[in-house]
């Protein structure tokens, strides 16, 4: 077995997924590299879901390798990759899913009191991170109380709170209006590059790809000769060199 290059804090090699009949994963293989923002794109169905799940530990593929930190996943015991995805991953899936019972502070709160936090520290944590994401008015209210924009910013604000090693985000502003996508993504961006977060989004938004460092197409389950590198234009970089 051959150990991934030193600068990528994951990487992964010759990765098959399958659901049933269905082939999600061809033997896709790709490095990312620490700090990095790296946008998965593709059609429908091209199997960026099931990447960002295989790379994320939640899902064991059915053949191949995943690395963190040159460390491999995917062969952790389902408690040891649980544990790994708490203390060094993020997570922010297409559609907010919040407790309900529980105000947007807590729910922020929730993966910092998870890791062991302190109540007021993991409290105020997520009121900043509320705040960034501009529902810092909202904290006191349930998911209920709040529209599908304000729900996904609380997402967004628990998954950033817990400043991760990667950030895993799956069409994180598919449920946000235009105007709202691009101020939530250059948040999000902003974000991750001043606490040297690396990410992994998978989008369809061409305005997600022009933040990113690099760019990865699937098709089909496999890589699509339309994973050049792509250089964010000024206004981008510009946007990005803002402290959040
Ligand atoms: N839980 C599942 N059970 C069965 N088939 C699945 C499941 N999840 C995904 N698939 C299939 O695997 C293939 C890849 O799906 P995946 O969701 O990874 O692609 P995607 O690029 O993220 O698509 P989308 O943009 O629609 O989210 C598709 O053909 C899809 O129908």
């Amino acid at each position: 077995m051959v150990a991934p290059p030193d600068n990528d804090i994951l990487w992964a090699r010759g990765l098959h997924h399958s659901y049933g009949t269905g082939t999600a994963l061809a033997g896709v293989s790709l490095g990312v590299r620490e700090g990095e923002i790296l946008a998965v794109t593709g059609p429908r169905g091209s199997g960026k879901t099931t990447l960002l799940r295989c790379l994320s530990a939640q899902l064991a593929p059915s053949e191949g390798e995943v690395w963190f930190n040159s460390s491999l996943v995917h062969t952790l015991a389902a408690r040891h990759r649980e544990r790994l995805r708490l203390d060094r991953f993020g997570w922010i899936d297409t559609q907010p899913h919040l407790v309900a019972e529980l105000t947007a502070g807590e729910n922020a709160a929730l993966p910092l009191l998870l890791r062991g936090e302190g109540g007021r520290a993991a409290r105020n944590t997520a009121a900043e991170w509320l705040d960034r994401l501009d529902v810092g008015d909202c904290a006191r209210r349930r998911p209920a109380q709040l529209d599908q924009s304000q729900r996904q910013r609380v997402a967004i604000a628990r998954a950033l709170a817990t400043t991760p090693q990667v950030l895993f985000a799956d069409e994180p502003t598919a449920p946000l209006h235009r105007a709202d996508a691009t101020q939530v993504l250059r948040t999000l961006t902003t974000a991750a590059r001043s606490h040297q977060i690396t990410v992994v989004l998978a989008t369809h938004d061409p305005e997600a790809t022009s933040l990113a460092d690099r760019t990865v197409a699937l098709l089909d389950g496999r890589r699509s000769s339309g994973g050049a590198v792509s250089a964010p234009d000024a206004e981008s970089r510009a946007a990005c060199s803002l402290s959040v």
